[in-house]
């Protein structure tokens, strides 16, 4: 797969194209890699071309120095787009990827057709919580948090159900970088839209899973209350309810982009 190097940083990314189809970018949440979108590339491919990158810090970008901010992450993707030529996409964003979307709505809404938030918050939790989570992974490493994060990413039925997928996700989340780890919490703690989502004029739609502990209900229905064209819609599942429920993500991509 290629990368684009710009600046301190060198970007993994995948661009499928589809000739005459609008373009789709994916942006990927804390601790996961382009991979997580994969249910969603093996169906959307048919009606879009999809970009999906990997952040800085994570799978095979590469990992500078840190603390990361969300400004830093949205002109890392900004500058992608600008590199393929893409002037205008419909973006969705998960989770701190899904701050990176909010920024980009607010910031350079003239790169956007629509927009979509998953399992995201205009501030999400608090910096003491964030900080231990550096902490902890600086001092004892990513394995030491992997099992707490699964839980937190999928509903316990689904990793029942599916222990060969959560397996895979867990890997991967065991093989990131603990330096780009803790550098992206920093985007995480330290990222706050709310002040500025009023600015975002895209069409969006905001995705949240009922049984999400880390994005709820309440993180989406701020959003909705604060971006004026907004609608929110349920998925079942938890934080990555992209992989614990591809069919009906899907559907809600496919309704509200068209195409
Ligand atoms: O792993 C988590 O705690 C969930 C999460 C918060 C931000 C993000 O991207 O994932």
């Amino acid at each position: 797969m290629p990368f684009f190097e710009h600046n301190d940083l060198r970007t993994h990314y995948e661009f499928t194209q589809n000739p005459g189809r609008p373009v789709l970018v994916f942006s990927n949440s804390l601790g996961a890699t382009l991979t997580m979108w994969d249910a969603q590339v093996a169906e959307l491919a048919a009606h879009y071309s999809i970009l999906r990158y990997d952040a800085r810090g994570h799978g095979a970008s590469s990992v500078p120095e840190g603390p990361y901010n969300v400004e830093q992450l949205s002109q890392d993707l900004l500058a992608l787009l600008d590199h393929l030529g893409l002037e205008r996409v419909h973006l969705c964003g998960l989770s701190m990827g899904g701050a990176v979307a909010q920024w980009i709505g607010a910031n350079a809404g003239d790169r956007l057709a629509k927009l979509v938030l998953a399992s995201t918050a205009a501030k999400f939790g608090t910096a003491a919580g964030w900080n231990e989570r550096i902490a902890t992974v600086l001092e004892d490493g990513m394995v030491s948090i992997a099992g707490a994060t699964m839980e937190r990413w999928f509903t316990e039925g689904f990793r029942w159900r599916e222990r060969e997928l959560v397996a895979k996700v867990r890997q991967e989340f065991e093989s990131c970088d603990p330096l780009g780890y803790t550098a992206a919490c920093a985007v995480v703690r330290d990222a706050d839209s709310r002040g500025s989502l009023e600015r975002i004029t895209a069409p969006t739609l905001i995705i949240f899973g009922p049984q999400d502990s880390t994005t709820t209900g309440i993180d989406a229905g701020f959003l909705a209350e604060h971006i004026a064209d907004s609608k929110v819609t349920e998925v079942d599942g938890a934080h990555l309810l992209n992989i614990e429920h591809p069919e009906a993500f899907n559907r809600a991509l496919r309704e509200f982009l068209g195409g």
